[in-house]
């Protein structure tokens, strides 16, 4: 039988199979396809399954992947894991007040997502908590981010602005929520489904983050043929296996500019007429990204 992974705790995972939830565990043998993945099986896969007995079934193959995000741990020790794969999407859910996600940390989410070829989305949650110079700040963003190809919505779950718009986006399709702890995925999965009952954390006052809640990834149906992924709460985010020359690829805006700086091994640093420093300072690249930009090629141990 052939089904899909909606949930994995580690040894147990939830399996949908012709409209039923099957808990499955992994046949014995089933090896990593990539010993740098610590997870086998992720949610979203599709997966072939026998049944174990009359409730239980035994995952024995994932069938091959659309493709897949992959979360590099930060943590050196610690490895990285896949944390869904066919997707058609990813929403990143942010926030610029309690708490504020950086604009490092965007551009990391959408760094990966373009190394990974999934589709970004930016949903900037708790419009409701806003000021004027706050929903100034919004404009800003949606303004650099749309030049390059990324979408942005405006969107409460306290009001429910946007949130018509956002399921319009959805619909369909297979998308991953992401974003810090606290920013409200579990909320806006809430309102879109409200059959879906989902633990949703109060924020704590000291810190005006979100009380950790979401521990394993789950996909839910939100209504027909429509898919969520939430996933835990990401506190810093590494890149997958980008190497120097590469990471300027997952610059849209960089792109025309590779191969044009005076020197062939320019390293976009400090080396007098860099095309994406002259392109930065001639306003056609936003400081701030080349900022990041500059700030991921320093990490290097994140990155590879
Ligand atoms: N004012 C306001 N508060 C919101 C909004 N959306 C969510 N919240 C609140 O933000 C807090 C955190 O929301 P959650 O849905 O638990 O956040 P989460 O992203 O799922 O957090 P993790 O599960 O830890 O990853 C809760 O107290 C929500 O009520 C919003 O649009 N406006
Ligand atoms: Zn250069």
């Amino acid at each position: 039988m052939k089904g899909r992974v909606f949930k994995s705790t580690g040894s147990w995972y939830t399996v949908k199979v012709d409209g039923k939830y099957i808990e499955c565990r992994l046949r014995g043998k089933m090896r990593l396809d990539d010993e740098k993945v610590t997870n086998p099986v992720t949610v979203g896969d599709w997966v072939g399954i026998t049944m174990d007995n009359e409730k239980e079934g035994i995952i024995y193959e994932v069938l091959p992947r659309e493709n897949y995000i992959i979360r590099k741990s930060t943590r050196k020790k610690k490895h990285s894991h896949r944390l869904a794969a066919n997707i058609d999407q990813a929403i990143l859910i942010v926030t610029l007040v309690a708490p504020r996600t950086s604009l490092g940390f965007i551009d990391r989410f959408l760094v990966t997502c373009e190394s990974f070829r999934i589709p970004a989305i930016l949903a900037f949650n708790k419009a409701d908590l806003l000021d004027e110079a706050g929903l100034n700040s919004y404009k800003e963003l949606k303004f650099d981010y749309e030049e390059l190809g990324y979408q942005t919505l405006l969107i409460s779950a306290e009001t429910n602005q946007g949130i018509e718009l956002l399921k319009e986006k959805l619909t369909g399709k297979t998308s991953l929520f992401a974003g810090h702890s606290g920013v409200g995925k579990s909320t806006l999965l809430n309102l879109l489904s409200p059959k879906i009952t989902q633990r949703v954390s109060e924020i704590s006052e000291s810190v005006g983050k979100g009380v950790h809640t979401t521990t394993f990834a789950e996909m839910f149906e939100v209504w027909n043929n429509t898919y969520v992924i939430d996933t835990p709460g990401i506190k810093e985010l590494g890149l997958w296996n980008i190497g120097d020359e590469e990471l300027c690829h997952y610059f849209p805006e960089m792109r025309k500019y590779i191969g044009a700086c005076r020197f062939h091994n320019c390293t976009h640093i400090h080396e007098p007429g860099c095309a994406f420093r002259d392109a930065m300072e001639q306003g056609k690249i936003a400081p701030f990204r080349y900022e990041n930009y500059l700030s991921m090629l320093a990490d290097d141990d994140n990155r590879r």
